[in-house]
């Protein structure tokens, strides 16, 4: 039985955010989208109980964090009809000394159940993608979807940037404020933090700090994921994760027109073909609205092309182990 609000009225007025598999990024980012006010949510997982009671405890949390967002919790694909975002959250995390990679097995088959069986009841929806091994992921919910290219994205480079910014605001001791960072790339260890388009208020970091301590952030970012599994012990990150989701989805909503780096589908762009793989993107209501392409070094083209041949070996190997209609 799901669990929803009584003020029914306010749920037709309010966009829809349809979140499956609220375990622990599912969760924050259901709050932070409650919170911020932005849409209405409803919470879905294969787990009975469990969504039905985060639902309940959000609405408890209503009254002191004043919004007016409904929480809808349920095992049931009906009861997301009609949502404007879907966001797949479902599957394993990984756990100390395992690579994101080594979770495409279990989680190739619940991202295409997953995403197949939420946009049966929201076919205008755009799906973001969140499960790991991210690229390939997303590449699995679009081709099992079957949605425009456009309206598939996944979400790794918003994070993979937010922590190479964490780092160096860390490193120099200035307001994270004026800190601007952007990887490209898989999510993964191949993954391209790129130091010349980083910048402080406008000033690119390799101006201000010298080319040894820039490739020990790159190297920390590249790894940032392990590093917080590693110290947790059990699961992964989930504040940071949420919170670059829920820039994505508050960009959609609001068709704000941010430029992030997202996994996209390309077709030509950057010299790759048929890949999901993070660019920086134009996101606004169609979803992708407009691809960037940077003018790259050669030895930056070299690593993304790199990434990218890591991604399709891995999306090979998914596409024998899933059924995709
Ligand atoms: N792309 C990124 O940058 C990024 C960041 C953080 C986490 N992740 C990935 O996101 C996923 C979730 O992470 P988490 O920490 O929230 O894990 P979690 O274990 O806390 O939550 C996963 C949830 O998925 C649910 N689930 C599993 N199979 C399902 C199915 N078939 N239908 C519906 N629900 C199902 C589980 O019941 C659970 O509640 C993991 O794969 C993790 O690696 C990716
Ligand atoms: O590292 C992980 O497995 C989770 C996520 O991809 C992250 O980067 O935090």
């Amino acid at each position: 039985m799901p669990i929803a609000s009584t003020s029914s009225h306010l749920v037709n007025a309010s966009p829809r955010v349809t979140i499956v598999g609220v375990g622990k990024v599912g969760s924050t980012l259901a709050q932070q989208i409650g919170e911020k006010n932005l849409a209405d949510v409803v919470l879905l997982d294969e787990v009975e109980g469990l969504p039905q009671g985060l639902a309940l405890d959000l609405m408890e949390a209503k009254g002191i964090s004043q919004h007016s967002r409904q929480f809808i919790g349920t095992t049931n694909y009906a009861d997301s009809a009609g949502s404007d975002i879907v966001v797949i959250t479902a599957g394993q995390p990984r756990k100390p000394g395992m690579s994101r990679d080594a979770l495409l097995k279990t989680n190739a088959k619940i991202v295409v159940e997953t995403a197949t069986n939420a946009i049966a009841h929201s076919p205008n929806a755009i799906l973001i993608v969140v499960t790991n091994p991210l690229d390939v992921m997303t590449y699995l919910a679009w081709q099992a979807t079957q949605l425009s290219a456009q309206r598939v994205i996944g979400m790794a480079g918003v994070l993979d940037s937010a922590r190479f910014q964490a780092f160096v605001a860390m490193e120099l001791g200035v307001s994270i404020a004026d800190v601007r960072a952007i990887v490209l790339g898989s999510h993964g260890d191949l993954m391209v933090p790129l130091p010349r388009y980083s910048t402080v208020n406008g000033v690119p970091i390799t101006e201000l700090i010298n080319a040894t301590t820039i490739e020990r952030l790159v190297e920390r970012t590249r790894k940032g994921g392990a590093e917080i599994v590693e110290l947790m012990q059990t699961g992964s990150a989930y504040f940071a994760p949420a919170a670059s989701t829920f820039l994505m989805v508050e960009a959609i909503l609001l068709n704000q027109f941010r430029l992030v780096p997202v996994a996209t589908y390309l077709q030509g762009e950057y010299g790759l073909h048929d890949i999901f793989i993070g660019v920086p993107t134009l996101l606004g209501a169609s979803g992708v609205e407009k691809i960037l392409e940077l003018q790259l070094t050669d030895t930056e083209i070299a690593a993304l092309h790199l990434a990218a041949q890591e991604v399709r070996q891995n999306v090979e190997q998914a596409r024998s182990l899933v059924k995709i209609n």
